[in-house]
């Protein structure tokens, strides 16, 4: 599984008529495994890109070339779930093909077995991006889409569902695209990190990390920071020469 995106432009049309351009020239490759994970400024264009290679949006220069039959799986900052639905019911509808036993692995790896039967108007943020995250993983995705799934948590209740995101990614052969603000976040869950511009959205730098995510432990992760960060100088000061 090779998901290959080659955006050349993206630009919308205000009521005005006017042209706004919002991506720039976009190349990036990932495969089963990777997690790869954006990371810009608020309003440069990441959600747009994630429409995009999603195939909601067909309105756009370039190609987003994955498998024809590629499953999906998405969780958005907004959970989405149906309010008249039950826990359960919200998950069993996405997948219904999804057998009980691995339900219950799902409602165990994230905390929700207490849950089921809930509604969503009684839940949580926390906990409804949780059950969107299940529902994303009953499908049994083969491209994961996480659109800032650990935004407005307190850093206690974020560091848990990033673990249990974690450990889903780990559970099974997937491509997760991430869509993050944090740098925490991405580099605790990111393989192959894309730096983007201010709008129209352009890579300013990919960055992998080689280190595997089950041997990150604190002192790797501020290496790895501290690696990016000496990246981030060197790459400012080269431009202020040229
Ligand atoms: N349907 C649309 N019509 C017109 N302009 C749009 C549309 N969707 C997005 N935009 C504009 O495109 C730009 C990029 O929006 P987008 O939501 O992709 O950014 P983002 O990086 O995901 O932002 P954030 O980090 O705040 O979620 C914004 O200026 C936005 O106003």
């Amino acid at each position: 599984m090779r998901l290959e995106v080659d955006i050349t432009s993206k630009a919308f049309k205000n009521a005005a008529g006017d042209t706004q351009d919002v991506l720039a020239p976009i190349n990036l490759a990932l495969v089963s495994g990777e997690v790869g994970v954006l990371v810009g400024p608020s309003g440069c264009g990441k959600s747009t890109m994630l429409r995009i290679i999603l195939g909601l949006d067909p309105d756009f220069e370039g190609a987003v070339v994955r498998p024809p039959d590629a499953r999906i799986g998405m969780v958005f900052q907004e959970p989405r779930l149906l309010p008249w639905r039950s826990v359960e019911q919200n998950v069993r509808l996405a997948a219904p093909d999804a057998d009980d036993a691995k339900l219950a692995e799902l409602f165990k790896i994230l905390e929700l077995e207490a849950h089921r039967s809930h509604f969503p108007g009684e839940l949580s943020l926390g906990l409804a991006r949780r059950v969107a995250l299940a529902r994303a993983f009953a499908v049994e995705p083969d491209i994961l889409v996480l659109d800032e799934p650990l935004a407005s948590l307190d850093d206690a209740l974020a560091a848990r569902l990033r673990e249990e995101i974690a450990t889903l990614v780990a559970s099974r052969p997937v491509l997760t695209l991430l869509v993050t603000h944090s740098l925490d976040d991405a580099v605790r869950l990111g393989d192959r990190l894309f730096f983007l511009s201010p709008r129209p959205a352009r890579i300013l730098t990919e960055v992998p990390i080689t280190i595997p995510r089950a041997a990150r432990g604190e002192a790797e992760i501020a290496a790895i920071k501290a690696g990016l960060a000496r990246r981030t100088q060197g790459e400012r000061a080269a431009r202020d020469v040229s």
